[in-house]
């Protein structure tokens, strides 16, 4: 890269300029021109320093680099010796620079053409109540240590759910459980599963296998579900145990093998072990709990469920199960033996936040008959297409334009740190997971100490080549990243970090965006849309757990508006974000009280720090690519929204902090390019190339991971795997 440099000797400077240094990259300037002189651009060989537009106070700069932008500038603190050795026979001394703070458009609230959103559609929501009318977990025909144990954890009122559905689990019904997220869903077959097993007598034994089986979509929703059950079961013999993908296989064998009676799992693993591991006897199974049924659907494990449905039901004779009976007939002094053969059948239980066709049609497939219970209250109209998401949540939207997400996403950021928030962030694949996690802890976390600007305040500068000493901590914030290509002991350490922690910002991928329960939680952030209207429930349903209050708040794109009157549909109100306080909290945070200024200053640190750094390149660079294809996948129904066809990619390269044009990206992705700077295509153009690139099958996007995100939820079960040997 050239550099120029040039000095004013003190007799030789002109009035009004000052010593800048001067360095050319091949990237165009952001031409910024001062909107009440109508003069030339600056040229490279002319330049001036206006000082009507620079601060007066700006008086002894030893060296500031331009590079090539007028708005952004590097100071080099005590580099003269490189800066010289950098410098050719193109110094400029004597040049002359116009720098213009001529206004941009502004970052948040700025007025956008082509709106549409009525923002004065209000509706009502439907409202379904959290807690019950004051009836207690004392009243219902539970063992008494487990409603002592159920108090000591603070759980004393029922939650509607809980009401309505305990006693019909008790009773070993069938039964299809519907209630909004964070709605205590969880106990509702906990409580159950655990009288049933505390009052077999004689006390069951380890080698009375397995008794209950849970499945659950994610690897986090076992290690939480298999937490709750802990903390619930004071009771010795009665053990509890989890199997899930990435953990080690051998070590769940044995656990089989010493016995467990309640075991809770993931589907693909579940399944493997009752394949292929004798000591996995599903001969005693009274109850089968699908948790989470819709997303177990919408994650492909339908055939696995089938199939694990199959394989217990073909160990088991046909007579009814009942555990009530079973409790009734507990005085009768039969053996284990004989009560498991005579209650062999099933009882099964499929819970959900939402109610889909597919959840009917595996309701149908894996119970005979069934009751469904429902926490809405009666009197209240039901109709399948109303969301029904806690009203404790305040549910709003963000208008960006494409090219200012980052910086959006960076400031809603620093808010919230200030605010010392529990924040979610889903976005949309695991690349851009590490990209942004990367990112942000690098660059947003830690700030040069003068945060982006000339100590005496004159102009912008890009932290380009200061050291750490001359850095400082500028977010008190931890922030934790999840996706689905972690390895099983960073999820588990990551999960268990973020629920202990007293604030903090999680970016995860939709891994996170079911069952999870973090429940200080009070904000979620949809950086990217959601692959359909449930998941966008679900992902706000990580906050306003149990009553609690919090937030949601989704981004989105001119192109993208269209989500909130779709949202409307479903009786689900968004409001538009307030944006004062970003903007205030931007500004302090780059210390320039100009908005648009502190937006492009952290947009080039972002560029700058991303254009220099190979690895954090290369991440930028995947995650657009795996981000276009995300997008360029979007479902069928969700295309009314989310169509790249009708986005400008090229400003998505930017909201990656990218220089290239989106072909380059594309081409480094595929390895038939390096790091360059070439010229932008035009969009048309750009656009037309991504979109083919993408449809050919290249050897090396199937190699890589940048697929889709539905890879990440993967069992942990190797593909076309040869029959193992049992033992
Ligand atoms: N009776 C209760 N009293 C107080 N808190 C409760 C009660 N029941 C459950 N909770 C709390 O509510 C939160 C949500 O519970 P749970 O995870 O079971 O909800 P859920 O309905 O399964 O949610 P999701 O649909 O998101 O999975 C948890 O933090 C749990 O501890």
């Amino acid at each position: 890269m050239t550099s120029f440099e040039f000095k004013w000797t003190k007799n030789k400077k002109p009035e009004g300029s000052k010593v800048i240094k001067l360095k050319n990259t091949k990237r165009k300037p952001i031409p910024i021109k001062n909107p009440s002189e109508d003069q030339e651009k600056p040229k490279a060989k002319n330049i001036e320093i206006n000082r009507n537009i620079i601060k007066p106070q700006f008086k002894e700069v030893e060296q500031v680099v331009f590079d090539n932008n007028p708005t952004s500038f590097i100071k080099r603190k005590g580099k003269k010796d490189k800066l010289k050795n950098n410098n050719n026979q193109d110094s400029l001394a004597g040049n002359k620079v116009e720098i213009s703070t001529a206004k941009h458009h502004s970052l948040f609230s700025e007025k956008y053409k082509n709106v549409h959103i009525n923002p004065n559609v209000r509706g009502a929501s439907v409202v379904e109540k959290v807690f019950s009318a004051g009836n207690q977990f004392g009243e219902l025909n539970i063992h008494k240590h487990i409603i002592s144990n159920l108090e000591k954890h603070k759980y004393t009122l029922l939650t509607n759910v809980q009401e309505k559905a305990i006693p019909e689990v008790l009773s070993g019904k069938n039964c299809l459980i519907r209630s909004q997220t964070g709605s205590g869903k969880t106990l509702t077959y906990a409580v159950p599963i655990l009288n049933t097993l505390v009052n077999i007598t004689p006390k069951l034994q380890r080698t009375d296998g397995v008794q209950a089986i849970v499945v659950v979509p994610t690897r986090e929703l076992a290690l939480q579900t298999h937490e709750l059950f802990n903390k619930l079961n004071t009771f010795q013999w009665i053990i509890i145990g989890q199997i899930c993908g990435g953990e080690n296989r051998k070590t769940e064998k044995d656990k089989l093998r010493r016995g467990v009676h309640v075991l809770i799992g993931t589907p693909g693993r579940l399944l493997d072990h009752m394949l292929h591991t004798a000591a996995f006897n599903v001969k005693h199974v009274r109850c089968l709990v699908l948790d989470e049924a819709d997303r177990l659907l919408d994650m492909g494990f339908k055939k696995d469920i089938v199939r694990l449905v199959e394989e217990i039901d073909s160990h088991k004779g046909n007579s009814s199960y009942d555990p009530l009976a079973m409790l009734k007939g507990q005085k009768a002094s039969k053996t284990n033996e004989e009560k498991t053969t005579q209650n062999d059948e099933r009882q099964t239980l499929l819970l959900s936040a939402t109610l889909t066709k597919g959840i009917a049609e595996l309701a149908d497939f894996t119970m005979k008959k069934h009751v469904y219970i429902d926490a809405l209250d009666e009197s209240a109209t039901t109709n399948p297409d109303h969301m029904i998401i806690p009203n404790t949540v305040k549910q709003e939207y963000i208008l960006t334009f494409v090219k200012h997400r980052l910086v959006t996403l960076s400031a809603f950021l620093v808010s919230k740190a200030k605010e010392n928030s529990k924040t979610f962030v889903f976005m949309a694949t695991t690349q851009m997971v590490d990209f942004h996690y990367e990112l942000f802890t690098k660059y947003l976390l830690k700030m040069p100490i003068n945060k982006g600007k000339l100590k005496n305040g004159d102009v912008l500068l890009l932290d380009e080549e200061d050291d750490s000493d001359d850095e400082m901590q500028a977010l008190d914030m931890e922030i934790f990243k999840l996706h689905g290509s972690m390895t099983q002991q960073e999820r588990k350490a990551v999960f268990n970090g973020f629920r202990k922690a007293e604030k903090g910002i999680l970016l995860c991928t939709d891994i996170a965006a079911r069952g999870i329960d973090v429940p200080e939680a009070d904000c979620i952030v949809q950086y990217t849309g959601p692959q359909s209207d449930e998941d966008y429930l679900h992902r706000v349903g990580r906050t306003g757990r149990a009553g609690k209050s919090g937030s949601a708040i989704i981004f989105l794109t001119h192109e993208e508006q269209d989500f909130i009157p779709r949202l409307q549909n479903h009786k689900v109100f968004l409001k538009e974000h307030d944006t004062t306080l970003l903007d205030k909290n931007l500004t302090e945070f780059m210390d320039e009280p100009d908005k648009s200024e502190a937006t492009l200053a952290l947009q080039r640190r972002y560029e700058t720090a991303i254009a220099k750094d190979k690895e954090l390149h290369r991440k930028a660079c995947f995650a657009y690519s795996s981000w276009s294809r995300f997008y360029s996948g979007f479902p069928i129904k969700m295309k009314s929204v989310f169509d790249l066809k009708r986005v400008n990619i090229g400003h998505y390269v930017t909201s990656f902090g990218l220089q290239e044009s989106p072909t380059t990206v594309a081409r480094i992705v595929r390895g038939q390019a390096t790091k360059s700077e070439p010229k932008r295509l035009n969009k048309k153009l750009a656009n037309h190339m991504d979109n083919v690139e993408l449809k050919i099958p290249t050897q090396k996007r199937s190699r890589k991971s940048v697929g889709s995100s539905t890879s990440e939820f993967s069992s942990g079960l190797t593909p076309a795997r040869k029959k193992q040997k049992k033992y």
